[in-house]
């Protein structure tokens, strides 16, 4: 594979203290003038039209909420239970790759600034940080943090089954599958760069080969099927969440399977174009899984009433992507405490305005879909 052409070295020095953070899209904004061209086309793009990428966002345009008033309740309290632990806020950082390419603290500063919160890091099997580097850069005190890890299934199965060992002695608490990436999905931005392959001094630390110290390339295994899933079900003890569910059929075989959750997610409009918003898929897997697993969804969060709608429509938490890679490249570790802290901020004003007073409170019929933008 041919490397990355030289790159911009992005400025971290003379910057001014950036001061509160109002909205989350000034995070964009901030990191566009730090980060490398290349790097932001990664992060930002997705597949072919990038049409599945910008429904994600705009779908939220056509749902309205209706609220409920005079229900009284006081402070909100937006702890949400999800696999067997108490999370301050249903809100997860989903699994993202390269963050030292965002930022010279890369997953380091991402764990601490999620630990501080102590909500849930998902860690991306293509990190830039070894995943025991990331659980301990959480400090003691904020243990409450959860890491979770996410797995691309490798058809080298000693391998994959090594990797897991890794995530579950460095005390991660559920392996979080990706199942929407049998090939990688074609994206143009990153073809027209050549940015095809990590610059020299970075790499996925996940991949190292125990015995001989090499690192592996990931491999986008099309061979995944329900049969890898049950070896993985025997192979680990931590809860399985299945990364990619958009059709509810399969939402249904995830149950069927013994998964423990699942993540209605298109990847971030990185894999299949076409498919639909993440939003306009979540209704019916919900349906489909009947109350019998949790379900989350990413894919298009931005705003605290995003939150709401995705909660109301039935998930139990929300996971974010692309606003975390903005906040590090901008603000490093401050900004993805920000970032998180602001989303928070957002949900409970939101769900005071709509009448809820904890996330259950938030039902399907306080949402209108199909309302013309
Ligand atoms: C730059 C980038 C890297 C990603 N890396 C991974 C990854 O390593 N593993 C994975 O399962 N998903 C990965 N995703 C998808 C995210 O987990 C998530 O599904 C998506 O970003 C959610 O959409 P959002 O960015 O609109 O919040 C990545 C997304 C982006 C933007
Ligand atoms: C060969 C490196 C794989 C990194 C995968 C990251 C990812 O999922 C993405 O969407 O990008």
């Amino acid at each position: 594979m041919p490397s990355v052409p030289a790159q911009v070295t992005p400025s971290r020095t003379a910057m001014a203290d950036p001061g509160p953070l109002h909205r989350l899209d000034d995070l964009e904004a901030e990191a566009r003038l730090r980060l490398d061209p290349v790097h932001r086309d990664f992060f930002a793009g997705g597949a072919g039209d990038e049409r599945t990428l910008r429904a994600n966002e705009t779908a939220f345009d056509a749902y309205r909420i209706l609220p409920r008033v005079l229900r009284g309740g006081g402070e909100r309290d937006l702890r949400t239970e999800l696999l067997g632990e108490t999370l301050p806020m249903p809100v997860l950082v989903s699994p993202t790759a390269f963050h030292r390419l965002a930022h010279p603290e890369g997953e380091v500063a991402t764990a601490r600034a999620v630990g501080a919160v102590g909500t849930v890091l998902v860690v991306s099997m293509a990190s830039t940080t070894p995943i025991e580097a990331v659980a301990e850069a959480i400090e003691p005190s904020d243990r409450s943090a959860r890491l979770w890890f996410q797995l691309y299934p490798q058809p080298d199965l000693g391998f994959t089954a090594s990797v897991v060992s890794r995530a579950e002695a460095a005390g991660c608490r559920a392996l979080v599958v990706t199942v929407d990436s049998p090939v990688f999905g074609r994206r143009d931005r990153d073809l027209r760069n050549g940015f095809l392959d990590l610059p020299p001094g970075y790499c996925c630390e996940n991949m190292r080969d125990p015995e001989t110290g090499r690192v592996r390339d990931i491999v986008m295994d099309a061979t995944l099927d329900w049969a890898r899933i049950e070896w993985l079900r025997a192979t680990t003890r931590l809860p399985i969440v299945l990364k990619g569910i958009l059709h509810p059929a399969d939402a249904r075989l995830a149950v069927a399977h013994g998964v423990d959750a699942v993540l209605v997610s298109n990847h971030g409009g990185r894999q299949l174009d076409g498919v639909p918003a993440s939003i306009d898929a979540l209704p019916a897997v919900v349906a489909a899984v009947g109350g019998r697993i949790p379900v989350l969804l990413d894919g298009g969060i931005r705003r605290g009433t995003d939150i709401l709608t995705a909660l109301a429509l039935g998930a139990v938490a929300v996971g974010v992507g692309r606003p975390v890679l903005w906040a590090l490249a901008a603000r490093g570790e401050r900004g993805v405490s920000q970032l998180l802290d602001l989303l928070r901020a957002e949900l409970a004003r939101a769900m005071t305005l709509a009448g809820a007073v904890r996330p259950a409170d938030l039902t399907r019929e306080m949402i209108l879909d199909r309302v013309p933008g």
